[in-house]
């Protein structure tokens, strides 16, 4: 098909070329999949559906020059990310694009690789979608269905003064990753460069880590870290209506974010705690529970250090970050689209 533009194929042969082969065959629970007005979908009786839907535009979530293979892996990843928090399954998905006619053949396909490649990795069927030009730039929404049991799901609700806040793998990476890519924070080595650009490109959606969480009744509540550490703790504690502690010296960072921290100090720092797209889950437990931390852990081979605890509301719910006994006062929580 070589760098033809997508024109040539038009709408229905853009569908049935590029997207459709994506779900090769059809899903479990798919009664009706891709090429019906909507898709039919069987939800055992005994499980809650979990429904989620992220958009990226082009310039905002991701570069022009960016790599469409995995673009479409991330595309679908971030969605996933929002069934992790929530303790669910994920099962199902639809795919809606809007396209400008200048965009290549070769570049959607590799994108639809992308998604296949993801959609194979988590079992997640592709059950339809929507196809329109764009008259300017590429915009990719999914939205992910998954299963819970009844009345399981993890919401950001339920955090309880004196609980402790645990976070998954690494802090910051993602950002370190883009700022380099953005020109900023030139200064790093070339392995830390490739380490921290391909987690800001592919983030790993902590799936079994949440189901874990979900299974032991653990978190009383939980978040997957799109915005930035302090924005989104900042959502657990408006839904919870309570305050936190986070200390700067628990946080987990990469050996590469410990080294760009170490070259850029203070503004890396901030920029960890604030920049987004982490993807990690952040969670609160009872104080208790530390030792069933330790067993997830062991079963989910993720990481969970625990980073602060849930304080009382004070005058509104807010979260303090302390280093070295100061409270560090950060101007910025994270990410904003307005
Ligand atoms: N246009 C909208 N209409 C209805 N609900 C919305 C709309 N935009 C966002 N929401 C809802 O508002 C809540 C917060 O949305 P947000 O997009 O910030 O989710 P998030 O998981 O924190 O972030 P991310 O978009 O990075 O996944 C979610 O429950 C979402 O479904
Ligand atoms: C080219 C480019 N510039 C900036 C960013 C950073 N960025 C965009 S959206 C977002 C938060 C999550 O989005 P949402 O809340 O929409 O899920 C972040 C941190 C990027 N990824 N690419
Ligand atoms: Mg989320």
């Amino acid at each position: 098909m070589g760098d033809k533009s997508v024109a040539n194929l038009g709408e229905f042969g853009v569908i049935q070329h590029i997207f459709a082969p994506i779900q090769s065959k059809q899903g479990e629970g798919v009664q009706l999949g891709i090429g019906d007005d909507a898709a039919c979908l069987v939800v055992p009786r005994t499980q809650d559906l979990l429904a989620t839907t992220d958009t990226m535009v082009e310039g905002i979530h991701f570069s022009s020059d960016a790599d469409p293979y995995l673009l479409g892996q991330k595309a679908l990843a971030v969605n996933l990310s929002d069934i992790a928090a929530m303790g669910g399954l994920p099962r199902w998905y639809l795919l809606s694009m809007a396209v400008p006619n200048r965009t290549s053949q070769s570049w959607l396909e590799e994108f639809a690789r992308g998604v296949k490649a993801a959609s194979e990795m988590f079992h997640v069927a592709l059950v339809g979608g929507d196809t329109v030009r764009s008259n300017a730039k590429i915009v990719i929404t999914v939205q992910m269905l998954g299963l819970i049991g009844q009345h399981r799901a993890v919401a950001r609700s339920g955090a309880q003064v004196g609980d402790r806040l645990y976070l998954s793998g690494t802090l910051g990476d993602s950002a370190f990753g883009l700022a380099h890519l953005l020109g900023k924070l030139p200064a790093m080595l070339a392995d830390d460069v490739s380490y921290l650009s391909r987690r800001h490109h592919l983030p790993e959606p902590r799936i079994q880590l949440g189901m874990a969480l979900q299974d032991a009744a653990l978190a009383h509540a939980c978040i997957d870290v799109s915005d930035g550490l302090l924005a989104d703790l900042q959502h657990i504690c408006e839904a919870s209506q309570v305050s936190a502690v986070v200390d700067v010296e628990k946080l987990p960072f990469s050996e590469s974010a410990q080294r760009v921290i170490a070259q850029y100090g203070r503004s890396a720092l901030e920029l960890a705690l604030t920049g987004g797209e982490d993807y990690e889950l952040l969670f609160a437990i009872s104080p208790g529970a530390a030792d069933q931390v330790e067993k997830i852990v062991h079963q989910v081979g993720v990481s969970l250090v625990e980073i602060g605890e849930v304080v009382g509301v004070g005058e509104r719910p807010g979260v303090v970050v302390r280093q070295g006994g100061e409270v560090l006062s950060i101007a910025q929580s994270g990410w904003t689209h307005f």
